[in-house]
């Protein structure tokens, strides 16, 4: 059975609306096809969301290829950041509802859902600002006579694919600088949490951003999606998700030479040195490791303790674990929601029967629990990791804290960069060369010392190695959308 929209209590019932936008109209797949968002935290159809094909997306890239041409040329940078600025307002005037979508389609309870709609909106504000700062240059010429300048241009269509564990905030942090830039956008949800996305654009549309701009194409038909990668029209395409999906679209991508931001998984160290203030590492570790019930790519994987604090460390860490509260997201005492489906459970499960299974020890959570219908998995800490197990190599995104051990410096900064990723890393200590050091040496795009809450508008977010490339937000984020155009103007003493 499909929850009908008026019984979560939204103000602005509109908003939750399960229809595309496509050239300009909201409208559902002409095919009459709709696949089911599932509610995590109770496993009912939470609603069917259009579901729409190839041709759709045909339709979509041609109008947003006539549209930037239209946008670029007669909007002003300024006049682009007021558009910007007033989305922002919008997002804000309906954080309350936009929550309560995001909460019901991804789990995450309602303070880490407006948390998001906080964070998705400060991308659109940051964006605004940096909209009228696309400044270029003067370059002195070896030609008498001659200046070189260079321009800054919108790079044209840019294809956006985001993954369901950030449904709002992945979409402004990519949607914000395009439009900034003067580019337009094909959207393609993801098909877990596509609600957050539709919400936003109702509201994108609001501000003012032209309707041949921004295009939302929810499907399940990840061929038909695949135009993003192989249109020629598509200019560049910006994705978030896993390292695998980016590696196969980057491929796709390379007969046409479209521009990419790949946002890929990650494998997070946390190292808690031997003269860190353990209540830092405690609550850094708490929030690096739980928010989103383990479901970020910052997410700390791995956590080295030294072993002259490591049964210190451990107990006060088990003891803010045995705190948390599971159930519904929308349920004001519950602290973790679940995680978005039956196969994020299961590879959680095996990560915790594999880490047992090589000598781990189980110190709190290790089950399903049986008294809650979602998708749901116990905050579980494990001690006595080693690189022979899943946990060491493979990106888990969910709740299990798994301890390694460590006795030196050395070996600490060797166990966090054996891993093919490099997106973010966390390092606890009190002394300044430790911290410069170490800090120089993990090979990550993003650390937190000190402190495990590294996600700002103002902080370049993204990886290396196969975490992918791209910076966004900041203010590299807007040179994303952008290419360098150079003018030699010559002859000019004559
Ligand atoms: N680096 C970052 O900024 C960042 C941010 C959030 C999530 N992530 C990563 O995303 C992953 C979790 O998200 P996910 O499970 O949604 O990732 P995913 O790669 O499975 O899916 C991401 C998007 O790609 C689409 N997709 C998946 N397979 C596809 C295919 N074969 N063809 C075309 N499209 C396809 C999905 O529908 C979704 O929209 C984790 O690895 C996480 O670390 C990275
Ligand atoms: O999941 C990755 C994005 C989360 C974030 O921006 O902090």
């Amino acid at each position: 059975m499909v929850m009908d929209p008026k019984t979560f209590g939204l103000h602005n019932v509109s908003l939750f609306d399960f229809r595309g936008l496509v050239a300009g109209v909201w409208k559902p797949a002409p095919s009459g096809k709709t696949f089911d968002v599932i509610e995590p935290s109770t496993k009912r159809i939470l609603a069917k969301c259009a579901d729409f094909d190839r041709e759709a997306f045909t339709i979509a890239i041609e109008s947003a290829h006539v549209g930037y041409q239209e946008y670029s040329s007669s909007t002003t940078a300024k006049e682009r950041g007021a558009i910007l600025r007033k989305w922002h307002d919008l997002i804000i005037e309906n954080l309350e509802d936009l929550a309560i979508i995001l909460s019901l389609e991804n789990g995450k309870t309602l303070i880490e859902a407006r948390g998001e709609i906080n964070y998705a909106a400060s991308f659109v504000s940051w964006f605004a600002e940096e909209a009228t700062r696309a400044y270029g240059e003067t370059i002195p010429s070896s030609y008498r006579g001659a200046t070189v300048m260079t321009f800054r241009e919108p790079v044209g269509v840019c294809g956006i694919i985001t993954p369901w564990n950030f449904p709002a905030a992945m979409i402004t942090r990519k949607v914000a600088p395009a439009f900034a830039a003067g580019c337009s956008v094909v959207i393609k949800p993801p098909s877990e949490t596509p609600f957050s996305c539709i919400a936003l654009s109702k509201l994108a549309l609001q501000a003012g951003i032209p309707s041949s701009c921004i295009h939302v194409v929810p499907t399940k038909d990840r061929e038909a999606s695949l135009q993003l990668a192989t249109h020629p029209k598509v200019a560049k395409l910006s994705f978030t998700g896993s390292t695998g999906v980016g590696k196969m679209l980057m491929k796709l991508c390379s007969d046409t030479m479209k521009r990419l931001s790949m946002e890929l998984g990650g494998n997070a160290p946390v190292i808690v040195f031997q003269d860190a203030d353990l209540d830092c590492a405690v609550e850094g570790t708490m929030i690096s490791k739980f928010r989103s019930s383990g479901q970020t790519c910052v997410c700390a994987n791995r956590i080295l303790v030294h072993t002259s604090v490591l049964e210190e460390f451990t107990q006060r860490l088990i003891a803010k674990v045995e705190r948390l509260k599971l159930g519904s997201g929308l349920s004001p005492e519950v602290t973790q929601g679940p995680l978005v489906n039956a196969a994020a459970v299961a590879k959680v499960s095996s990560h915790v029967k594999d880490a047992l299974s090589k000598g781990g020890l189980l110190r709190t959570g290790g089950k399903v629990p049986q008294h809650l219908d979602g998708f749901f998995y116990e905050p579980t800490v494990i001690t006595g990791a080693t690189t022979a197990m899943e946990v060491s190599y493979d990106e888990t995104f969910g709740p299990l804290a798994a301890i390694f051990a460590f006795d030196t410096e050395e070996e600490a900064i060797q166990l966090a960069n054996a891993t093919e990723y490099g997106l973010a890393g966390y390092f606890f200590s009190q002394d300044v060369n430790t911290i410069f050091r170490v800090a120089r040496k993990l090979q990550c795009g993003m650390l937190g010392v000190n402190t495990g809450l590294i996600s700002a508008s103002e902080n370049p977010f993204g990886g290396i190695k196969e975490s992918g490339f791209g910076r966004e937000g900041s203010r590299y984020g807007l040179s994303e959308y952008q290419y360098i155009k150079s003018v030699t103007i010559g002859n000019t003493e004559k």
